[in-house]
């Protein structure tokens, strides 16, 4: 599979060790960064990843920050994107087989590497279940749709 990964200076350790984690699976994967403990905005880091995947770049992401938190509601402003923190492998697997999330969203202040690694592999290898779940995923894409045909809220 060819995955994004990102993260901030939080998370830089454990990207490492699910990047090297994933290559040995034989996946691709392409490093948004960042690379070092120098302070970065995470939103950045996020919106660059979600938006490759939206434009078909990568067909998953592995987001990485302090709690998982602000890369998750940062990557959910890209249109279309819809991201996922998950700290256990049961919500990983959720994420894809309820909500089709591309992207799951790690915090490294709160789990361990190998936790990390194993919400990882059960994310990358459910499938989304269609069904019951696609007429609830279509509804969020159709608010989303309704969203960008508005004029913008004045402050957004
Ligand atoms: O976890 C995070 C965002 O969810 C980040 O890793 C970040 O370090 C939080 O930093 P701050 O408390 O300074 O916003």
């Amino acid at each position: 599979m060819n995955i994004a990964i990102g993260c901030d200076e939080a998370a830089c350790d454990l990207k490492r060790i699910v990047r090297q984690h994933l290559l040995a699976q034989g996946h691709e994967v392409i490093d948004f960064g960042t690379h070092d403990n120098a302070p970065v905005l995470y939103p950045d880091i996020a919106i660059a990843v979600a938006q490759a995947i939206v434009q078909g770049r990568h067909e998953r992401g592995v987001l990485l920050c302090g709690t998982g938190i602000g890369m998750a509601i940062s990557a959910n402003k890209v249109r279309g994107i819809r991201a996922a923190q998950a700290h256990d492998t049961y919500s990983a697997e959720r994420a894809r087989r309820s909500n089709d999330a591309q992207i799951v969203t790690l915090g490294a202040r709160v789990i361990g590497a190998e936790l990390a690694k194993s919400i990882v592999d059960r994310f990358l290898e459910s499938a989304f279940d269609g069904g019951r779940s696609a007429l609830k995923v279509a509804a969020i894409s159709d608010y989303e749709r309704a969203q960008a045909a508005l004029p913008r809220a004045p402050g957004a």
